[in-house]
């Protein structure tokens, strides 16, 4: 469990982020929605422990952050930002396996890791490419692995992935997979939070949605139950329906 009380940022006289107070239970995906500078990034970043500035209390487990060791914490909890820098001509495989510097597996497990995350993330084909010369997608593919291998070890304790907007320069079909690769592992006893913009893969896939705007939570819960057409109007100012569809269990957004 992800527990943060009463988390805020302030910087340059301005509040980024106003006192927030959530809890993130395992087994479930989150997604934090809202519009531009609404401070989803900004609370992203502070419940991987990363913003230095901010107030408030996180726990992990129970546990404040405070107590956890760089390496247990970085073997249980892993951030996808949304800009990866890479200066040098690593191979895919290369990069990937940055995930698994917190740990102390040998090679071989490692090696089968980053395997399975190839294949995973459908890069394999991809192994032995200079990682700069990779499209947008295929890089954002590799980053998504690399996160990926950071959380995987034989032991079955509950881990925490955080991606921001990791939907971003996705093909619809990747953006699928990638979805359904989240909520499976979520499902699977672990916490997964994300930033989207798309509120329809979040009606499909969340199992709860934090609505933020102006720096402020403004809404909580099911994501049916927060992505109604007024909430929608006053954070987006859109004017929307909210269909079912035909077959499947989930409702959609539609812009009018
Ligand atoms: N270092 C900084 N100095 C000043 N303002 C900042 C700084 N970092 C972020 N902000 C501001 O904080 C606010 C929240 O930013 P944040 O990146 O969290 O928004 P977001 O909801 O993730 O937006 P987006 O959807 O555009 O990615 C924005 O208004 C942004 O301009």
């Amino acid at each position: 469990m992800l527990q943060a009380t009463n988390v805020s940022v302030h910087r340059f006289n301005k509040t980024l982020l106003h006192p927030v107070s959530v809890t993130f239970n395992p087994g479930e995906l989150v997604v934090l929605l809202g519009p531009n500078g609404a401070g989803k990034s900004t609370l992203l970043h502070c419940l991987a422990g990363g913003v230095p500035d901010s107030a408030g209390d996180l726990y992990w487990q129970q546990q404040p952050y405070t107590q956890l060791s760089r390496q247990f914490k970085s073997q249980h909890i892993a951030l996808l930002g949304q800009q990866h820098q890479l200066q040098f001509a690593f191979t895919v495989e290369e990069v990937v396996a940055l995930g698994r510097l917190p740990w102390n597996t040998s090679s071989t497990e490692s090696f089968q890791w980053v395997k399975l995350a190839l294949q995973c993330f459908d890069i394999i084909h991809l192994q032995n490419r200079n990682y700069l010369s990779l499209s947008g997608g295929e890089q954002q593919r590799v980053q998504l692995a690399r996160v990926w291998v950071q959380l995987q070890a034989e032991k079955t304790d509950t881990r925490c992935l955080l991606l921001d907007e990791p939907l971003a320069a996705l093909d619809p079909k990747h953006q699928l997979q990638l979805m359904n690769e989240a909520r499976q592992f979520a499902h699977a006893g672990h916490v997964v939070v994300m930033v989207l913009h798309d509120m329809n893969m979040a009606m499909r896939f969340a199992d709860k949605v934090l609505l933020l705007n102006e720096g402020k939570a403004v809404a909580w819960g099911k994501p049916a139950d927060v992505l109604i057409p007024e909430q929608i109007a006053n954070v987006f100012s859109l004017d929307v329906t909210i269909m079912s569809h035909p077959d499947r269990d989930f409702s959609f957004v539609v812009i009018n």
